[in-house]
């Protein structure tokens, strides 16, 4: 398995180009099991989860072509040929977002059996609001043996939907399924996260109804078809947040390039806060310390427009050598501490107490061989090991090609000691 060895103590000095949200690309993906017609996706990133969802769609019949330009990559796909309404669990255990085929599946195709996703390291993380929303626009479901087993023969009936928490996946859900339902559906709590939107925006580039885009109300007229479409994938806030807090840790200077400001959400002023200052550019935004030190805040995660639990890690890094302290709660997900002990080998200093963290900054970090069991906890690691003094070295590196491109190539080019040695190399 391969590994990455980071010498720490170089600030990041130069330019990071974003790339395509892989929280936008997975639904968006989605979108064409609603449609004969062609759908065009550009600046999909090349990440492991991507594969996995092209994987599956390819299962269930759609036809995939990859094209490489020199604006990104482009992906489309046909569901014209869709052969398929399962979704086995030898597809659907590697990615839980997979199960977002169940609203499009169901909405066009009447049927679908979809394997459970299962809970993941950060969390059990059921799909019970996915299930009751589909119920309640008239699908029938059962679950048995592992699978979600619906039937909707005589198509979905627009309805209204409170939702009793945020839930992303639910939204996105049942937000494609709504598209094709007959009347009104109302998405009443909905979640408001960028990717929503981008996904909102591309239903309605293939002829959906859709108000109240950006808000916790969701309003979908249903249509007899969709038709197909080109959109372009919204960039990673998820990704310019980690690279921020790579500048800022390592007290360098980063412009990250292709994003606009409003994406970052509460993560900018936390980070102003903290002593970070963003500013934007004609191209993006202008990531250094304000002067000097960092200085320790409070972080509570919330679903959007607060701060994204997406970056908790990442930000706890940060925090690790920061002046003071900075109490840390994770509301969103029940086990995504996992970086915590990690942390603490490399010198840090952190008592988790229930769903917060006290981190109390240290001088410095030292490096140290580390693992992390998620995809955020490991690029917290990388993070600290940029500031540490000596080695760190990384393994359960495919925790992180599930949503960071080419993240070696773009911090080295910010000029940081960072290098994947392969299996053979990591012996
Ligand atoms: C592919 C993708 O976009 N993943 C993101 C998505 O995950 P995902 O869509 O899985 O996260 P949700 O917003 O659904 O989960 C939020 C909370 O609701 C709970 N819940 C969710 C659904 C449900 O049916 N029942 C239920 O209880 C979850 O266990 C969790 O505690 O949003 C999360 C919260 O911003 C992010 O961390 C993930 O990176
Ligand atoms: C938790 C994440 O992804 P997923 O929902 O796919 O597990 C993430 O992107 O941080």
């Amino acid at each position: 398995m391969d590994r990455i060895r980071i010498r720490g103590g170089n600030p990041l000095k130069g330019e990071i180009r974003i790339s395509g949200a892989k929280n936008a690309a997975l639904p968006l993906m989605c979108t064409c099991l609603l449609t004969d017609d062609e759908v065009r996706l550009d600046n999909v990133p090349d990440l492991a989860d991507i594969t996995t969802l092209t994987n599956l769609l390819a299962h269930l019949g759609v036809e995939v072509t990859t094209r490489q330009s020199l604006k990104g990559r482009s992906i489309s796909f046909s569901a014209k040929g869709l052969a398929v309404t399962t979704a086995p669990y030898d597809l659907v255990r590697k990615m839980r977002a997979s199960v977002l085929v169940l609203g499009p599946l169901v909405a066009r195709h009447g049927q679908a059996k979809v394997s459970l996703p299962g809970g993941c390291a950060i969390g059990t993380r059921p799909v019970d609001l996915h299930i009751k929303g589909l119920q309640q626009m008239g699908a029938e479901i059962e679950l048995d043996s592992g699978y979600i087993l619906a039937k909707a023969p005589n198509g979905l009936k627009g309805c209204e939907i409170t939702f009793p928490k945020v839930s992303v996946g639910a939204t996105e859900n049942l937000l494609m399924a709504a598209t094709l339902a007959k009347g009104e559906t109302h998405l009443i709590n909905a979640a408001r996260e960028p990717e929503i939107s981008d996904l909102a925006a591309c239903l309605n580039a293939m002829g959906a109804k859709i108000d109240g885009i950006g808000t916790d109300h969701l309003k979908i007229q249903g249509v007899e078809r969709l038709h197909g479409c080109t959109h372009s994938v919204v960039a990673d806030r998820i990704e310019a947040g980690t690279y921020a807090m790579a500048a800022a840790i390592t007290g360098g200077e980063v412009e990250l390039v292709g994003l606009h400001h409003e994406l970052i959400g509460a993560a900018a002023s936390t980070l102003s806060q903290a002593g970070v200052s963003l500013t934007e550019t004609p191209r993006g935004l202008l990531v250094k310390r304000k002067n000097g030190a960092l200085n320790g805040v409070d972080v509570m995660t919330e679903p959007f427009p607060g701060f994204p639990t997406d970056l908790q890690a990442q930000m706890m890094a940060l925090m690790t050598t920061a002046e003071g302290a900075s109490m840390i709660t994770e509301t969103i997900f029940e086990n995504r501490f996992m970086h915590v002990p990690e942390l603490t080998r490399m010198g840090a200093s952190i008592n988790v107490h229930g769903s917060s963290a006290m981190v109390r900054g240290v001088k410095k970090l030292t490096g140290a061989p580390v693992m992390a069991t998620d995809l955020r906890a490991s690029v917290s690691l990388v993070l600290a090991g940029l500031t540490a003094e000596g080695d760190t070295y990384l393994n359960r590196v495919y925790h992180l090609d599930r949503g960071y491109e080419k993240l070696t190539d773009k911090l080295s080019a910010c000029g940081a000691e960072i290098e994947r040695l392969s299996d053979a190399a990591a012996e």
